[in-house]
């Protein structure tokens, strides 16, 4: 039977946001970052299996261990989030057309209606695809000066989030081609797009940041108590 399955990268080390701990094992509100985003996929009743990947020395993961026996957690954190990706992959037992979702830890306000949405309008599709949110602000180009150089047509641009879920085979073929392309990557879907696949945006309609910077932790703040 197809399986759902989630990989968490969780072994960054969070130097933009420069916390004396890893960003994704910070307080918010009555939680942590990681607790938030775990909270969301434990409740999907689609998602089979979800995998937390942290860094082999990581001390922080032994709480959540022995606080969520379902969740498997795997010391494979590489040097760059592709790496972890890629090292989790390696590790979990697939079938060719299993789905693999990628979410970042650190996207701790994932709505599950937004992953809903993308497990339903994904169902069929033969490659997979991610979730984002329509560019809003008016786009420069800059040259190396800091001068605009145009202004681009924001509405054909999307912010890309995770997860994205593509099935397993594809994504690591598009790994593989990257890896033996030295073609570097910051999300999974550039590797199946390496490949020259399609991938299918999902418009995400619930506000899913990234906690990189400190303020970006008072805004999840915000967008989590307004759901309670
Ligand atoms: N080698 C890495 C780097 C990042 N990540 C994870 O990928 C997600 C998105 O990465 P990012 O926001 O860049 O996290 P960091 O790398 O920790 O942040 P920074 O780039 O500021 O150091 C995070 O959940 C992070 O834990 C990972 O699993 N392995
Ligand atoms: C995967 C991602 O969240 C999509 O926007 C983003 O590329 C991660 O970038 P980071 O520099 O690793 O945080």
């Amino acid at each position: 039977m197809m399986k759902h399955i989630v990989i968490i990268p969780c072994a960054g080390t969070g130097s933009r946001f420069n916390a004396p701990i890893a960003k994704q094992y910070l307080p918010l509100l009555d939680k942590t970052v990681l607790d938030w985003t775990l909270q969301t996929f434990i409740n999907l009743k689609m998602i089979n299996e979800i995998y937390v990947i942290c860094q082999r020395d990581d001390s922080y993961i032994d709480d959540y261990i022995s606080r969520y026996p379902n969740v498997n957690f795997l010391r494979l954190g590489g040097i760059t989030r592709t790496e972890t990706v890629r090292n989790a992959l390696e590790h979990i037992e697939l079938e060719d057309n299993d789905w693999v979702l990628v979410h970042d830890a650190a996207r701790c306000c994932i709505d599950h209606r937004d992953v809903e949405q993308l497990l339903i309008q994904l169902k069929n599709h033969e490659i997979g695809g991610i979730l984002a949110s329509k560019a809003t602000d008016t786009l420069k180009q800059v040259d190396a000066d800091g001068n605009i150089v145009k202004t681009i047509d924001r509405t054909v641009i999307y912010q890309a989030q995770t997860p994205q879920m593509f099935r397993s085979h594809i994504l690591m073929s598009g790994l593989d081609y990257c890896r033996e392309k030295n073609i570097t990557i910051t999300d999974e879907a550039s590797a199946v797009e390496a490949l020259g696949s399609k991938v299918s945006v999902v418009e995400s309609l619930y506000s899913n940041p990234k906690i990189t910077y400190p303020d970006d932790l008072l805004f999840a703040a915000s967008i989590l108590a307004s759901r309670l």
